[in-house]
């Protein structure tokens, strides 16, 4: 959790790329503490990227301030450099260098002692579990192996503020589980202030602290995810399982949103919910779940 200072603080941000018919992003404004880990969710071209490329200064933006920890960051790009690792979404300029030498090279740029530079260089790649693909050339390597390659190389040089675009993007299921974990270590026990984008709601919501939602270039939703669920909360949804063959009478209170092959998808008033068991046949029924608000359903909710 933040401790109250604040490393960014983004005042009425707008950003307009030239021939755009709208503005990637539009008065934006919202801080982000020191020991946070905050993520931003919002569809595509909703203009995440954008702002984080402002956030660590690598566009300008029309209006509006960009201070880390107090100081504008672009009038001092040392300054941001010194502090804040940043993993594109795309792009990896090392292409030609292989995994060990890509990670060695960064740490050497960004100040460590050769020394140094290989400890850290092969404490990562057995961290991330790319010990196989150690001597191979980032251009020849799957676009998971490539993600996992560039955040290595956005953490070798252990700085406070880590902001990363879509960093589980084309990894499958385990390493997606290894990077969370490492990122939530990363917070919980070096205190690195964390900042990034996703689109897995549903992972996110198990490490995020924080979550800001972005639509058509606005910020639309800030809080804790419990907070916006909280907002939502008037309605459960109902997930039913019905025995095969049977036309089960549901309860017109019942707002179904889907029903196919006795699945049934609902949504109930939370003041509906004690009735609900007794109305329904309960020997149609092979499953039953109620369940809260997910972030992903905040995210469609704010989001579309
Ligand atoms: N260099 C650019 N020139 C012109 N328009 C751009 C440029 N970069 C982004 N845009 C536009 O700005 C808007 C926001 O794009 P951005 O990449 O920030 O969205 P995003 O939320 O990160 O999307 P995604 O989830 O697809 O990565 C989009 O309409 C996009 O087309």
């Amino acid at each position: 959790m933040g401790d109250g200072q604040v490393v960014y603080e983004i005042s009425g941000v707008t950003k307009r790329f030239a021939g755009a018919d709208r503005a990637a992003n539009d008065d934006i404004s919202f801080t982000i503490e020191q020991g946070e880990f905050f993520g931003m969710l919002g569809s595509n071209g909703a203009g995440k990227t954008t702002l984080i490329k402002q956030m660590v200064g690598l566009l300008k933006s029309d209006s509006g301030a960009i201070r880390l920890y107090g100081k504008d960051v672009l009038a001092d790009p040392v300054f941001t450099s010194m502090r804040v690792s940043y993993m594109p979404q795309t792009a990896f300029a090392l292409n030609s260098l292989t995994a060990a030498e890509a990670i060695y090279v960064t740490a050497h740029l960004r100040g460590l002692g050769r020394g140094e530079a290989r400890r850290r260089r092969d404490a990562l790649i057995e961290r991330l579990d790319i010990g196989a693909m150690r001597n191979k050339a980032a251009r020849r390597m799957s676009g998971g192996e490539r993600r996992l390659l560039q955040l290595a190389v956005a953490l070798v040089a252990d700085l406070p503020v880590l902001i990363l675009d879509e960093p589980t993007n084309e990894l499958d299921p385990a390493r997606r589980r290894m990077v969370w974990d490492l990122l939530r270590e990363l917070n919980h026990e070096q205190g690195q202030t964390i900042v990034l984008i996703t689109h897995n709601a549903l992972e996110a919501e198990q490490v995020i602290e924080r979550v800001g939602i972005l639509r058509e270039g606005g910020l639309v939703a800030v809080g804790r995810p419990a907070e916006l669920k909280s907002g939502l909360a008037k309605t459960l949804s109902v997930h039913l399982t019905l025995r095969e063959g049977m036309a089960a009478e549901l309860p017109d209170y019942l707002l179904v949103q889907s029903r196919h092959r006795g699945r049934v998808v609902a949504q109930v008033s939370r003041t509906d919910v004690a009735r609900l068991t007794a109305d329904l046949d309960l020997d149609e029924v092979l499953e039953f779940r109620l369940q809260s608000k997910t972030l992903e359903e905040v995210y469609f909710e704010y989001g579309n």
